[in-house]
């Protein structure tokens, strides 16, 4: 891309070879040469009847069945400019995979398309190359006005797209650029009637078209659609409808998705003339790529907190993506666990943050390479191409069989392997049998009962410590039971099935939220949707536009709410750098536990959590959750408090020890004690005795101290006025001050996703602990294990 535009809006600069007018004359001339070329190849080699897959015999797969198979054919042997040739090659794309090899011909030669594979087998190039090569064969100029758009339903995936296009079009000179909401309109309207290529998410496509200045649109060759399920569903459906008004009815369109089911085949065919189907897995035994292993759990709501933790607890050294189904939940989980620490670096991406934040949480997550756990929305369910992630893991049953396959579809892309986890609840059971049928493979899983713990009573003094956290717990909880609530499928979500108190106790919460909003009434909202169906054409047309009004306030209210929310979080994270001690002393013991845990020794895999179960119907109900050390709680001392209020030291080997006085805070608490009675007054006085005995001992020990590192001094004093006399210095007037030791530094602060080696011996915690933290902490660490 000469003029290619980032997702900021700036121009990329691209150095130009300077060439004479001869040079240019003659490079216009080869240019013409090709192209005439690649149009008679095209006219020969890609008008192929119909492929409803995209397979043919001369193209099978070389990759035995891993992974979205490459076939035998070359990008360099398609009908395609040398730019794009050298593009491709510099992105190091090569082999084609069964829908490239199958949609590219079809596409060059102009064809309509529906293309269907499974998540993660390139689809991305399928489209972008017929884009780039027909902008390049109708000799495209940005004075031509926009010739091609691509549609994508996130902001993410929009980004995503336009960095392929602009490494696969490197060569190219067209301009192209990103249009995604939350930016500031005016910004982008100054360049938008410049560029011949747009990736865009509708509703701002949508705004441009409408509203921005010499924005012209009407000789556009081509229309992509990615995700087109996804924007031809309720929420796009009338967003893209207006889109195609603006739109030339002479042009080709292209539609992709990893489930292209029949109601979009119905309104892809309005949308298209006599469409391509390009089903590459169509008759594959399995709809999600082979390399996938998926599993589900069954659990009561309430254990799904603890489960979480305990997972990612387990998998610390992981690249996980979790999926929640409300931004809410997001949030909670977030702030809760960055708190909680389970081991990985935590991060958050939902819709409700800005533009700004979005996106750099996409690249930060993009860039982690272990060691890390998204929570997320559905926001990252589709398309986007995070490298490596190792698990996917769905704390909330998707809504339909479709959006789990896109979940799922976040890890074991391309040649990679990964895996997935679904958390049912015994009223869900359903679904995995959906999922079967759907030609998707779940293996039923249960977590071992020794490796669940609860972070319940962590989670309630957190929230006894911090009204914010309290308030997005109750807000997680009323958007999730709402998120139940509006399910379709209702023989799979069942508001009434869900036991209210436990889940909120089991979020830290000390009550079920009153007043909240998911306690509305059913029946309302259904007379609601029955009165707009009743409503006469003149009433819907009103309400139209008043809608599309709204929507032009809601994107105003939506960025002011953004940079809000940007202001809140920036804020926050001033706060949490005042906090800097306690992090720290935090992350010491995360790390410390996670070191004598030995998490990353290779042995400790996943299957150390997590075990197959013959009949998920037969579950035991919940796995009791371990008890007693697990619950122990750091105190300053180096003494952990339990669930109980019960005070514990650890002895220099790290075993548990009770101290005197914890032996007659013991006898206190025993029932042999009696504070009312005669044993009171001995108590007290055998407590005086023995601080009296510490402290002297303790002043001794002082003392001593205190006289041996004099003692040290003088003697090296003395020694170094000898060695100076020897070298025939006079001796100074004054000894000097001995070179001040200088203090060794505090370790540096250990990230949470940073583990230590696995250790066979003890674990050094630097010089800034006590004797009594260290010892604490290797206990700790013990504990987790
Ligand atoms: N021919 C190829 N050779 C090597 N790598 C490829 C090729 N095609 C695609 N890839 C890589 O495979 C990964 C998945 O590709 P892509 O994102 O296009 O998948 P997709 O089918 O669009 O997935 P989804 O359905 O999730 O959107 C990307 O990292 C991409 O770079």
């Amino acid at each position: 891309m000469a003029q290619g535009r980032n997702s900021h809006g700036k121009r990329k600069k691209v150095p130009k070879k300077k060439l004479s007018t001869h040079g240019r004359r003659d490079r216009r001339e080869a240019e013409e040469s090709e192209i005439q070329r690649l149009e008679e190849r095209i006219r020969g080699e890609c008008s192929g009847k119909s492929a409803k897959s995209g397979k043919s015999k001369a193209e099978k797969s070389d990759s035995a069945g891993k992974g979205p198979a490459l076939t035998g054919a070359l990008f360099k042997d398609l009908p395609i400019s040398s730019r794009t040739v050298r593009g491709l090659e510099a992105s190091k794309y090569v082999k084609m995979t069964e829908i490239q090899s199958g949609a590219i011909p079809l596409a060059l030669a102009g064809r309509d398309i529906l293309g269907e594979a499974r998540t993660g087998s390139g689809k991305t190039l399928a489209f972008l190359i017929p884009v780039v090569e027909k902008l390049y064969r109708n000799r495209w100029s940005s004075m031509d006005g926009l010739g091609a758009a691509i549609v994508s339903p996130t902001r993410e995936l929009a980004y995503q797209i336009f960095q392929v296009l602009s490494n696969v079009g490197q060569e190219h000179e067209i301009s192209a650029g990103c249009i995604v909401g939350g930016r500031s309109l005016e910004e982008e309207q100054k360049a938008v009637s410049t560029m011949s290529v747009l990736v865009a998410t509708p509703g701002r496509l949508l705004q441009h078209l409408d509203e921005s200045p010499g924005f012209d649109a009407s000789s556009l060759l081509m229309l992509v659609i990615d995700e087109a399920d996804r924007i031809l569903d309720f929420g796009f459906q009338e967003t893209m409808h207006n889109i195609l008004q603006h739109l030339p009815a002479e042009r080709q369109t292209l539609l992709f998705s990893a489930t292209l089911h029949g109601s979009v085949h119905r309104l892809g065919r309005a949308a298209l003339r006599s469409p391509e189907v390009i089903s590459v897995h169509h008759d594959a035994k399995s709809r999600t790529p082979e390399t996938l292993k998926q599993t589900y759990m069954i659990m009561p709501l309430e254990k799904k907190v603890d489960t979480l933790f305990s997972f990612l607890r387990s998998h610390s050294q992981k690249k996980v993506i979790v999926f929640v189904s409300t931004c809410k939940q997001v949030r909670f989980f977030y702030e809760a666990f960055y708190r909680l620490k389970p081991g990985p670096a935590v991060m958050e991406l939902h819709g409700r943050q800005s533009l700004t934040k979005r996106m750099l949480v996409f690249q930060q997550f993009m860039d982690r390479e272990r060691a890390v756990a998204l929570f997320c929305t559905d926001i990252a369910a589709r398309g986007v191409d995070f490298p490596a992630v190792d698990w996917v893991v769905q704390v909330d049953c998707p809504d339909s069989v479709d959006s789990y396959i896109h979940r799922v579809g976040r890890t074991a892309r391309y040649e990679s392997s990964g895996k997935s986890a679904l958390f049912l609840l015994p009223s869900e059971q359903n679904f995995a049998q959906k999922l079967s049928k759907a030609r998707v493979e779940v293996r039923a899983i249960t977590a071992k009962h020794n490796k669940v713990f609860s972070i319940q009573p962590q989670l309630a003094s957190l929230l006894a410590g911090s009204g914010d956290i309290r308030h997005l717990a109750q807000r997680a909880f009323a958007s999730y039971m709402r998120s139940v609530k509006l399910m379709k499928e209702k023989d799979i979500f069942d508001v009434q099935a869900l036991s209210k108190e436990a889940f909120a106790e089991s979020l830290g919460l000390a009550d079920v939220p009153v007043g909240a909003d998911w306690e509305g009434d059913e029946d309302l909202e259904k007379n609601k949707m029955k009165k707009k169906k009743n409503q006469s054409a003149l009433q819907r047309l009103k309400e139209k536009i008043r809608a599309k009004k709204q929507g032009r306030d809601k994107d105003a209210a939506k960025r002011e709410e953004d940079e809000e929310e940007e202001r809140e979080l920036s804020q926050r994270d001033g706060a949490r750098k005042k906090l800097g001690k306690w992090e720290r002393r935090q992350r010491r013991i995360a790390a410390a536990g996670k070191a004598a845990e030995g998490v990353d020794a290779p042995a400790k895999e996943e299957d150390d959590f997590l075990q197959p179960v013959a009949n998920p119907q037969e579950l035991p109900p919940a796995n009791p959750l371990p008890s007693g050390n697990k619950k122990l709680k750091l105190r300053k001392d180096g003494s952990a408090l339990q669930a109980s209020g019960q005070h514990v030291f650890f002895s220099k080997d790290g075993s548990k020890k009770t101290s005197e006085l914890a032996q007659l805070a013991e006898e206190l608490r025993s029932e042999q004690f009696d504070p009312k009675g005669g044993n009171r007054a001995s108590f007290l006085e055998q407590v005086a005795r023995d601080l009296a005995t510490r402290d002297s001992s303790d002043a001794a020990v002082s003392r001593a101290r205190i006289h041996e590192k004099h003692q040290k001094k003088r003697r090296k004093e003395r020694t170094q006025r000898g060695a100076k006399l020897e070298d025939g210095e006079d001796p100074p007037s004054r000894s000097p001050s001995p070179p001040k030791k200088r203090a060794r530094e505090a370790p540096e602060e250990t990230a949470p996703m940073k583990v230590s080696k696995p250790v066979s011996k003890p674990v050094d915690f630097g010089d800034d602990l006590g004797d009594l933290e260290k010892q604490a902490l290797s206990k700790l660490g013990g504990l987790f294990s």
